[in-house]
């Protein structure tokens, strides 16, 4: 039913109403009667392919793993039955007991032992499960494995399962005695640990007697500046410094030597570096200054001192002369907390420390942030920074009894848009609906998406966790296991007007998304990016709405992918397109 504008404009209002509502049915109808066409059609392709409708199908390997994540003890068993293999090994080169000792499930590590599986098994940084057992203090998995385990067996940093066993953990204390019983000398073993650092300090004056090149690359960009920083070789890094490193290099997640220090707690090589003029404000892959991710608060503070004399070198580049390179951390250092005499359990290969401690830790702060902060006030206007947590940690509110819009004893337009409000002037943009996420656009960036963040909302079961308030990752995480749990593609269906922040939202479900894929999840989310920027319909701070481009208005820039295409075709090409100059073509 086609109406001409002008005559319904011309119409009384309700006539008017009556006619645009029967028009909206009709297009309704003929909506559903197209689906219904187009689902019989496609039903009947799939049927011509495949006989039955499309499921997805996980392997083997993939559900043992699921469900010794989940404690699916009967899933374990029916699953091994069913030929899966129980030496499967999982992402990071681990085996079956890795994960075991990371998911604390004891059944399953049992069942896997009596199968035969190798116990010193070790993972690409050769870990141990033992080592992932104390990294995490599960003490069940600890004792059963001391019975076959070698408990000595060195990981790449020449670190043995007890080095990750926080002192005064039950974990600790098992390995303790064990070693004990067993006549190991705890002396040896540091002694055993000092070599290391001795060993790389030997290679490398030995390379650049050789002449090598201090500032050799590794296929992940990481050079020999990394290494001794992350895991506190001073003398090996001054005297790489000293032979001409690169005290900004960047390794391929932009990483440089000082957001290593930070992040490991390496204190004197924080200050070592700085006293190299090592840049504090260069940012990591993940927009990080190594202030932002400090270990300590000792080392932020100093972080964040060198970033203002930074700052004010760059305005007046004259005073870096002027500047003594000792002076500025030379007050610092003499309040150097005394340094524990135990081997430092920071020293990890990153990819570990992401994984397994990082995810515990912050989980354990930010939860206690969020108490500390509830208990102070609830309405959490009054928010303060503790000393214990970072900012972006308290910056999650806590959760509030209006978290869930579904649970008000009264449910009227007006109270609904009352608590909308009244979240949104607290920075909670997010609210429950039931099952429904409610976003209010901020329209200024808040510190509530860091890959932090999205680590506390990664869930072992799916549930929604309790101490957490509404967030699109609780969102994406849900969904991630229910694609599990129903074993068919999920979607999400993100609904609301032009401008109302769907394709943030998008970005922030596939980041959370990226996380869970462990092992490339670098690459991974690179690739992500790659293609929405490609597919990006905003070019840096113009809005380009989809229906813009059949009438683009004056000074509004197409879509990038054009750019790219017109960038790259050949004149012979842009010829056989019709295409001419990019101002030509809206
Ligand atoms: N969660 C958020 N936090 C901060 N700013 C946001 C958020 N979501 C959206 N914005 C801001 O709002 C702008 C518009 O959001 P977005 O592009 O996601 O809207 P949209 O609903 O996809 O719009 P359209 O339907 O027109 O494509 C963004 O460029 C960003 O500046």
């Amino acid at each position: 039913m086609e109406i001409d504008q002008c005559l319904l404009e011309s119409l009384p209002l309700g006539q008017r109403q009556r006619l645009v509502k029967r028009m909206r049915c009709d297009q309704i109808k003929a909506y559903y009667e197209r689906e219904k066409a187009f689902q019989k059609q496609e039903g009947h392709v799939k049927k011509l392919k495949h006989g039955k409708n499309h499921r997805v199908h996980f392997n083997l390997a993939d559900m043992i793993q699921d469900a010794i994540i989940h404690h699916d003890d009967k899933e374990v068993l029916r699953l091994l039955k069913d030929g899966a293999d129980p030496h499967t090994l999982i992402s990071s080169g681990g085996s079956l007991l890795h994960l075991c000792a990371r998911y604390d499930n004891a059944f399953a590590a049992e069942i896997l032992i009596d199968t035969g599986v190798n116990v010193n098994h070790q993972d690409e940084d050769f870990w141990t499960s033992v080592h992932v057992a104390c990294a995490c203090d599960n003490p069940d998995i600890v004792l059963l494995l001391l019975a076959g385990a070698n408990v000595l067996l060195q990981d790449v940093n020449g670190n043995i399962a007890l080095d990750y066993a926080m002192e005064g953990t039950e974990s600790s204390c098992i390995l303790l005695t064990y070693l004990e019983e067993n006549g190991v000398d705890l002396n040896s073993l540091r002694q055993m640990k000092i070599q290391r650092p001795m060993a790389m300090l030997a290679d490398v004056k030995q390379l650049i007697l050789a002449g090598g090149n201090v500032n050799q690359k590794n296929d992940k960009g990481v050079t020999l500046l990394h290494i001794a920083c992350a895991n506190g070789y001073k003398d090996v890094a001054s005297l790489i410094l000293d032979h001409g490193a690169d005290v900004n290099v960047v390794d391929n997640q932009y990483w440089t030597p000082l957001h290593l220090a930070a992040k490991y707690g390496q204190t004197n090589l924080v200050k070592l570096l700085l006293m190299h003029q090592a840049n504090p404000s260069l940012l990591s892959y993940s927009d990080e200054k190594p202030s932002d991710i400090a270990a300590s608060e000792f080392i932020e503070e100093m972080l964040l001192k060198a970033e203002t004399v930074w700052e004010e070198k760059m305005k007046d580049p004259l005073s870096v002369s002027a500047l003594s390179q000792e002076e500025p951390y030379e007050e610092i250092i003499q309040d150097l907390p005394a340094l524990s005499n135990k081997l430092n359990p920071l020293a990890l290969p990153i990819a570990k420390q992401d994984s397994l401690l990082e995810k515990d830790t912050m989980f354990k702060d930010a939860t206690k942030a969020l108490c500390k902060q509830q208990s102070q006030d609830t309405a959490s206007d009054n928010i303060t920074v503790t000393d214990t947590t970072k900012l972006e940690q308290v910056k999650l509110m806590p959760p509030a009894p209006n978290d869930d819009l579904a649970t008000l004893s009264e449910l009227t337009d007006s109270s609904l848009l009352y608590e909308i409000q009244k979240r949104f002037s607290n920075n909670q943009i997010y609210t429950y609906i039931g099952d429904i996420l409610l976003l209010v656009n901020p329209f200024k960036e808040l510190p509530i998406y860091s890959t932090m963040v999205t680590q506390l909302y990664l869930s072992d079961s799916g549930k929604l966790c309790s101490s957490l308030p509404p967030h699109i990752f609780s969102c994406a995480e849900r969904a991630y296991h229910m694609l599990f749990q129903e074993r068919r593609p999920q979607c999400f269906i993100l609904s609301g007007e032009s401008g109302s922040g769907k394709t943030e939202a998008c970005k922030q479900i596939v980041k959370h998304l990226t996380c869970r894929s462990s092992s490339s999840r670098s690459t991974f989310d690179s690739k992500i990016k790659h293609v929405s920027s490609i597919l990006s319909s905003r070019i840096y701070t113009y809005m380009l709405e989809k229906s813009r481009v059949v009438m683009q208005p004056l000074n509004q820039s197409n879509f990038l992918v054009f750019y790219l295409l017109m960038d790259g075709l050949s004149a012979e090409e842009k010829y056989g397109l019709y295409l001419s100059n990019l101002s030509a073509h809206r």
